[in-house]
């Protein structure tokens, strides 16, 4: 049975999204404290996938699955899912929420329910942790007196007092999640595919103008960009991108030698359907037919028998 790593322990968001993204086989889940360690673990063999949060709706990219991507050898995406994220908050028994000094969670969970916080546990402190979960754990053994989690880490810790649920500052929140692996056949394109990569451009004029121009020029559409900095001196960034589109696709294959010839590094990041399913819309002057036709037209030129 393939071993799954995810982000850990017990009863995180990411738990639920890995159990959702290997629903269509057996899978045994090995919880993870960090996002390094799970995406280590698919790296050495340990595992054959791990499930880690990419981005939220609220609070943005999880830092450390995008440096996670890149830190080490290949990884790539085959898969993506979408969580509502609405939180349970537990308290120590004995503790007024009112004079709770301390709450724990992932940064990003804290920043989802910000103001909820300042009216309902308006002296406590952050204490972040690496995962929501691992916040729960911290009210149980008396660190911090309250947790902002998942609702699935409530039914792990019966000893504590659920304060509120359903909380969010922000009605419609989601999480993007990926199962990422080594690198290996890639998914089929389904139509309604997206590509991830990471690019490195060089330090000069337009550089990222020309990085952007390589897929405009092409009708291909990005939905997400962020850079990171690649960590060998001060500004020096990698900029992580999504578009519409799939690497079998030509449109998208074109972009990306044109990527490789433009940028000091490119590494692909993987192909794979769309949580929304949408199809993606390709103008005609980009769809495969009329790449074929504009290939064969430049064959003929080539070789002379029409100008
Ligand atoms: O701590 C968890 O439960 C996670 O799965 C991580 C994570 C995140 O990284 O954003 C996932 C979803 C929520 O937005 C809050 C935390």
């Amino acid at each position: 049975m393939p071993r799954i790593a995810y982000l850990g322990p017990q009863g995180t968001f990411t738990e639920q999204a890995t159990r959702a993204l290997t629903a269509d086989f057996a899978a045994e889940l090995i919880a993870h404290d960090t996002v390094h360690s799970a995406l280590d673990a698919v790296r050495l063999g340990d595992v054959e996938a791990a499930g880690v949060p990419m981005e939220n709706s609220v609070e943005g990219a999880v830092a450390a699955t995008l440096d996670g991507l890149v830190g080490g050898a290949p990884l790539v995406a085959v898969a993506e899912l979408v969580l509502p994220i609405r939180f349970d908050v537990l308290l120590r028994p004995e503790v007024d929420p009112l004079h709770a000094t301390s709450v724990a969670s992932h940064p990003h969970a804290l920043a989802q329910v910000r103001g909820w916080l300042s009216e309902r546990l308006p002296r406590a402190l952050d204490v972040p942790t690496a995962s929501t979960a691992t916040a729960a754990a911290e009210v149980a053994n008396g660190t911090a007196d309250a947790a902002v989690v998942a609702p699935v880490a409530t039914r792990y810790h019966p000893e504590l007092t659920r304060l509120a649920s359903e909380v969010a500052d922000v009605d419609d929140a989601v999480t993007r999640f990926l199962l990422v692996r080594r690198p290996g056949l890639l998914p089929d394109p389904t139509g309604a595919d997206r590509t991830s990569i990471a690019v490195v451009a060089h330090d000069e004029v337009g550089a990222l103008g020309e990085v952007l121009s390589e897929l405009s020029l092409r009708g291909i559409n990005l939905s997400r960009i962020e850079s990171r900095p690649t960590k060998d001196r001060l500004g020096a960034y990698r900029f992580f991108l999504d578009f519409d589109g799939h690497v079998a696709d030509t449109r998208i294959g074109d972009a990306l030698t044109g990527l490789h010839r433009r940028c000091f590094e490119v590494r692909f990041l993987g192909s794979f359907p769309k949580a929304d399913s949408k199809p993606v819309n390709v103008r005609a002057a980009d769809s495969e037919q009329a790449f074929r036709r504009s290939m064969s037209w430049l064959d003929e030129v080539r070789a002379g028998r029409i100008a």
